[in-house]
């Protein structure tokens, strides 16, 4: 083991080598064997990550055909979490007399999801209707990517940013010499040092696994199996859970397609909802109504933030049936994007109707 700058790394691990023996790990860290909790998690894990990110829809045949079957599921779904573009005037009607805040994740609601997650762009069109919306309401964009990364993606200065699944918020202020300065809020800074460590054995230690990606995200390491063949799943999850064994301060999460080891703090993308609305000036609840738009599991803890302080609304992004606590939904980005673009057609009328420029 190479130890630079005081962080252990590891240099040559065989890919066949036992996987009880093959932990990255501090210098006098016991090497964790694997235990039947282990054979849990990873089967457990294992059943997770089966439903993760659901194939694409066969579009194939007639009645009782496997698609019209899906149809007919996600329709009797949609009662429960219907449409935001049906129900748009709906949500209008809850708006009146509100100043609207719009929270964007990035990742399968801004953008398609895609094999490579460097090739994950955004659309003009996209990026047009998202510069266009943030004319009018707050925007912020809260995404499991580091902040830097996502920003390279949407490139509209105009709007927040809270990287690493709300771990890394930047919130612009006028500063009393009227300048605008960059206030930065990372809930989990001293974690620093212990990612960079992870995020290096998580490359070594995978670099065997065919498909397999480990992506920097700062305050959050993201181990992408979308490409990886099923019956090496097992070994992505073994490796994963071993160094978040060697690691108690940290936690492992599921995505679409994705395992992400993060600080083990009471912080999620829930609480960066809140700390924005907060340090934005609009925390309060009789005239602000939040709309939060995700696709993921990471999602759900704004949802449930909106729910809990009973304002607002989340609309989660999916095609298929998923337990959720948003409230509405859209099927895909460009359904998002239909969405974003009612949201200034709306306030352009409004406008309108008032007598404004
Ligand atoms: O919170 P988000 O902005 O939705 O970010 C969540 C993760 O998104 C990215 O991974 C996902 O999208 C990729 C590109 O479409 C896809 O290849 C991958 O399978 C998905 O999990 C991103 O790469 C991750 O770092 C984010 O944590």
């Amino acid at each position: 083991m190479d130890v630079k700058k005081g962080f252990p790394v590891v240099t040559e691990i065989p890919y066949t080598a036992k996987l009880g023996a093959i932990v990255p790990r501090r210098k006098m860290v016991k090497s964790p064997v694997p235990t039947k909790v282990d054979d849990a998690i990873v089967n457990g894990w294992i059943e997770a990550m089966r439903c993760s990110s659901p194939p694409r829809k066969k579009k194939i045949g007639h009645d009782h055909s496997p698609s019209n079957d899906a149809d007919c599921e996600f329709r009797s779904w949609q009662t429960k979490c219907p449409s935001a573009l049906t129900s748009f005037d709906k949500i209008m009607v809850h708006a009146e007399g509100r100043k609207i805040a719009l929270f964007l994740d990035y990742d399968g609601t801004l953008s398609d999801i895609v094999d490579d997650p460097d090739k994950a762009v955004m659309t003009k069109k996209m990026r047009v209707a998202v510069k266009d919306v943030a004319k009018y309401f707050p925007t912020a964009i809260v995404s499991g990517r580091s902040r830097d990364k996502v920003f390279e993606f949407v490139k509209l200065t105009e709007l927040y940013y809270a990287g690493s699944h709300g771990m890394d918020i930047m919130v612009p202020e006028i500063s009393s010499t009227n300048k605008k300065v960059d206030n930065l809020f990372q809930p989990a800074r001293e974690f620093l040092p212990m990612m960079d460590e992870v995020f290096r054995s998580l490359i070594e230690i995978t670099k065997g696994i065919e498909g397999c990606k480990v992506e920097n995200n700062k305050f959050c390491c993201s181990v992408h199996y979308r490409n990886v063949d099923e019956k090496d799943w097992n070994l992505v999850v073994q490796y994963v859970n071993n160094i978040a064994k060697a690691y108690p301060k940290l936690r492992v999460t599921h995505g679409r397609k994705v395992l992400e080891i993060r600080p083990l703090i009471d912080w999620d993308k829930g609480k960066a909802v809140e700390f924005l609305l907060d340090s934005l000036g609009l925390n309060n609840s009789e005239n602000v109504l939040p709309i939060y738009i995700g696709d993921d599991r990471t999602d759900e803890d704004a949802f449930k933030v909106l729910k809990k302080r009973n304002c607002g609304h989340g609309i989660l992004v999916s095609s298929v049936p998923k337990e959720t606590e948003a409230v509405f939904s859209l099927k895909d980005p460009s359904e998002v994007m239909a969405f974003l673009r009612l949201l200034v057609r709306y306030k352009k009328r409004q406008s309108l109707n008032n007598g404004e420029n």
